[in-house]
């Protein structure tokens, strides 16, 4: 087997549009190992969606390219159909069908006869735990319900590679949770796992590999300890009061400390990278006291992914996800 699933290489699509070309993916490079959970983390707009459908087949794009499994994505789609399974946002069935009915008709679509595709039917309610309503029509399925399902049909031809977009969104906590059990028994059983998400403590928790991608660009790439890492340190969180007048003015004076490594705004906070974080929440604060600056609040953390999307972009994705109604 191909110990590199997935190869990408200078990968670029433009859409037209009035105000000139949307650069929706402007030049990516990505590797994905064999037998691991891959995740694609941005923003909304970020590019994740036209990669997804590039590498399976459902846009070529202009330069650059693909290969999945060994193959090339613009010169053999129907081999790489054949090795990749695709669940997508909106999902697949729609059919006044049950769940099991949907996932052997789904089998014979591949091509396999009645008892293949009912074996495997069998096999993947048990897998992914279907069997409390896997005998029941479909519309009647609940959010959570209706993923797994999802998932189950991406998996009937028995890929090399399934590709998830955005496979919790509208998820409730609980059933989050459960998708990424069934995501990671997936991978013990062999499946190399590519999916895209907006959610950081997703990507944390459930991937072994990380891109992050903004504006069609490949921002910043590794394990989700690699990439935090990059921030050494610890994270102190600070909002002020009259924040607009206030930060430009305490800005220059926290970034003379000898324990602050970097000073960053997000949004109406500040968050300081520093050294050690309980001395530097002292001095922080006597800082704002000479200053007669009022303390709204204060928090003390790890650096997390945000912090690294924050480092790369200036943005937070966190905020992004909250303006888009989206956060976690
Ligand atoms: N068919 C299209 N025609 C024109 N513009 C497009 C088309 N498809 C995508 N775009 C634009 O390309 C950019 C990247 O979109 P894409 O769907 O890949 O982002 P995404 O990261 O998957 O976002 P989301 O998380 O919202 O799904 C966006 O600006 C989008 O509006």
């Amino acid at each position: 087997m191909e110990k590199q699933v997935v190869v990408i290489q200078d990968l670029k699509k433009y859409f037209p549009s009035k105000q000139g070309p949307v650069k929706a993916v402007d030049g990516v490079d990505l590797r994905v190992e064999s037998g691991e959970i891959f995740g694609f983390l941005g923003p909304n707009g970020a590019g994740k969606t036209t990669v997804l459908r590039i590498l399976t087949t459902l846009l070529v794009q202009d330069s650059g390219d693909a290969f999945v499994a060994g193959l090339d994505v613009k010169k053999e789609p129907n081999k790489v159909r054949s090795h990749i399974g695709y669940v997508s946002q909106s999902g697949g069935v729609d059919r006044p069908a049950t769940g099991k009915e949907n996932l052997i008709l789904q089998g014979q679509l591949y091509g396999m006869n009645t008892a293949a595709a009912t074996a495997r039917a069998e096999e993947l309610i048990r897998l992914l735990d279907l069997s409390e309503f896997a005998d029941r029509i479909v519309n009647t399925y609940s959010g959570g319900q209706r993923r797994r399902l999802d998932v189950a049909l991406g998996l009937m031809n028995r890929p090399t590679v399934l590709f998830l977009d955005e496979p919790t969104i509208g998820l409730d906590p609980q059933n989050r949770a459960n998708l990424w059990e069934q995501i990671k028994k997936l991978q013990q059983e062999g499946t190399t796992i590519f999916l895209t998400t907006h959610y950081l403590d997703e990507a944390d928790a459930l991937c072994d590999h990380i891109a992050i991608i903004d504006n069609g660009r490949i921002v910043a790439e590794g394990t989700p300890e690699e990439l935090k890492k990059q921030i050494a340190g610890e994270c102190i969180t600070i909002g002020i009061d009259n924040f607009e007048e206030k930060a430009p003015e305490i800005i220059p004076l926290l970034k003379k400390f000898a324990f602050m490594r970097e000073v960053n705004q997000d949004g109406d906070h500040l968050r300081l990278y520093v050294d050690d974080g309980a001395k530097a929440i002292s001095e922080v604060l006597e800082l704002l006291g000479k200053q007669e600056i009022t303390l709204k609040n204060i928090t003390l953390s790890a650096p997390s992914l945000d912090d690294v999307f924050l480092r790369k972009t200036g943005r937070s994705l966190r905020d992004l996800n909250a303006k888009e109604g989206k956060e976690k």
